[in-house]
């Protein structure tokens, strides 16, 4: 009962104790999993940055191919600017192999050789796309201070079918000019980004103002994975031209970077994939990865979902204190909760236990055990009671001293004691009286265990202190303990009135 009792507390304490610290750790769980999207949101808002860039820079192009904008020095005369017209091999322009015309910072390549077609825009794009003097020429994010995109940005002129980049480029390496192929209304880019092309619907959502963001693709000019995003330019109410800035997979990656979590940083992982194909490109990663968890996914832009997980090992890590902290305090509680269970055990010994001999005293008669014992009977298991009472211990106290007087006591206990099975009871009545709860014994068992009690004596009893009265009685279905120590008693005081009849002495 006792043992029942101990399992069922140990049992509840785990449940409560894993319950309460399943909730912590799943709130824990959860806050990560949100801090997930926001590395996520971070990274994406740098992607919007830059067609933010890219589209205030179509609309100041828009702006000043439509407008007079200020002189910009050794650029307003058309003579100047076809004076440091270039050619390499069908290529023309400006720039196309060194910085011999420094009022523009990048190339311009083109393949018509009548520099007065487009020299007029050269101030525009001397103002507009010069690293240094645009409008947002370098991005910082919040979260790598130190970083900022270097982009490739170009305006393509639908009008004047030349490529303005805004670096140098060595033109004898690299050329641009075929870039551009009107195909009806269609545009399509096919020597510098192998997958961009602008069709129909695109050049329509172009005309309308809106921009695209292209696919993910390898650049044959970086050899890098990029994603250009484009913004048309107008002149006078028509599309003249398309500003376009590539910027890598990798530069994008920086952007995540979690400088206030470089453990998280390097367990996290960052990749794009494909809607349709399923292709994926990963940009981040870890070394080796244990399990993936806390899964974030969310739409990068129409063609590709961005996702980010964390692999399990740091959600290990970081909530070691609160698995720790789970696992000790589960074992305190069970550990106090044992320790109050065995006193209470153990106080609840005490009040039943005698205190000379250890044996049970009359507290243990209470009303569960005489209903305990009628459930035997009625179940016809046999219960014998013996009523044991000590001869002569007035004498003994009288003659030897009170202590020895004990010590009969003690030794007719220790002798009952260890002649019994567990199951069965020893009581000290009172004074020299003793009673025996037998368990699945009838007058022939109580017989052998009256002979075991006396060899047992015959045994610690040196010196012939000890002898006794019994009286045995087989409960019978009507019977309580009462009744059942009387019948005993009853037949004890025949055993000992025996002993002093005139024949037995
Ligand atoms: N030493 C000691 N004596 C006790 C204890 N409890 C009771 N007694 C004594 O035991 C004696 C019991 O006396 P009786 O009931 O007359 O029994 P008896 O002297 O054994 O005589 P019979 O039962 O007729 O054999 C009394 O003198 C009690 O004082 C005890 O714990 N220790």
């Amino acid at each position: 009962m006792v043992h029942k009792i101990r399992k069922a507390t140990l049992l509840a304490i785990v449940i409560l104790t894993t319950a309460i610290f399943s909730g912590l750790l799943y709130r824990e769980y959860d806050s990560l999993t949100e801090y997930m999207e926001y590395i996520a949101e971070n990274g994406k808002s740098a992607l919007f940055h830059e067609e933010h860039i890219n589209q205030r820079m179509a609309f100041a192009l828009s702006t000043a191919f439509s407008a007079t904008v200020s002189p910009v020095a050794g650029v307003n005369d058309l003579a100047s600017v076809c004076q440091k017209s270039e050619q390499v091999n069908d290529v023309y322009g400006l720039n196309l192999t060194g910085h011999t015309f420094p009022a523009l910072s990048g190339t311009l390549q083109t393949r018509d050789p009548d520099c007065t077609h487009w020299a007029r825009d050269v101030p525009e794009l001397a103002a507009l796309i010069n690293d240094k003097a645009s409008p947002s020429p370098r991005y910082s994010f919040s979260n790598y201070t130190g970083y900022g995109f270097d982009n490739l940005r170009y305006y393509i002129d639908l009008d004047k079918n030349y490529v303005y980049v805004n670096r140098l480029i060595d033109s004898r390496r690299f050329r641009f000019q075929n870039w551009l192929e009107r195909d009806g209304d269609a545009i399509t880019i096919d020597t510098h980004a192998i997958s961009l092309n602008i069709g129909r619907h695109a050049l329509n959502d172009l005309q309308q103002g809106n921009n695209i963001v292209s696919h993910i693709y390898k650049d044959t000019y970086t050899h890098k994975n990029i994603i250009s995003t484009l913004n048309p330019v107008y002149s006078d109410g028509k599309i003249k031209g398309v500003i376009v800035t590539d910027f890598t997979i990798d530069d994008l990656a920086t952007s995540f970077y979690t400088a206030e979590h470089p453990i998280l940083w390097s367990l996290l992982t960052i990749y794009v994939k494909d809607k349709r194909s399923g292709e994926i490109i990963q940009f981040h990663q870890p070394s080796w990865s244990l399990l993936p968890v806390m899964h974030y996914q969310t739409p990068m832009t129409v063609y590709y979902t961005l996702n980010v997980n964390l692999d399990i090992r740091f959600f290990l890590l970081s909530q070691l204190w609160l698995i720790a902290l789970y696992f000790v305090t589960t074992l305190l509680l069970c550990q106090y909760a044992n320790y109050q269970l065995k006193r209470h055990a153990m106080l609840a010994r005490d009040n039943v236990t005698d205190p000379l001999t250890g044996l049970f005293n009359r507290k243990i008669l209470t009303a569960q055990l005489d209903a305990k014992l009628r459930e035997l009977l009625m179940k016809r298991i046999s219960v014998t009671t013996i009523a044991v009472d000590c001869d002569g211990l007035k004498r003994i106290n009288d003659t030897l001293g009170h202590h020895m007087g004990d010590e009969a006591i003690k030794l007719l206990s220790t002798a009952i004691a260890s002649s019994l099975r567990k199951s069965d009871y020893a009581i000290r009545s009172g004074g020299d009286e003793f009673n025996i709860i037998l368990i699945d014994a009838n007058q022939n068992k109580a017989s052998e265990v009256i002979q075991r009690i006396t060899d047992k004596l015959q045994l610690i009893d040196t010196r012939h202190l000890v002898a006794f009265s019994w009286g045995c009685y087989q409960m019978q279905k009507q019977d309580n303990l009462e009744t059942a120590f009387i019948n005993a008693d009853k037949l004890m005081y025949q055993h000992k009135a025996g002993k002093y009849s005139p024949r037995n002495p």
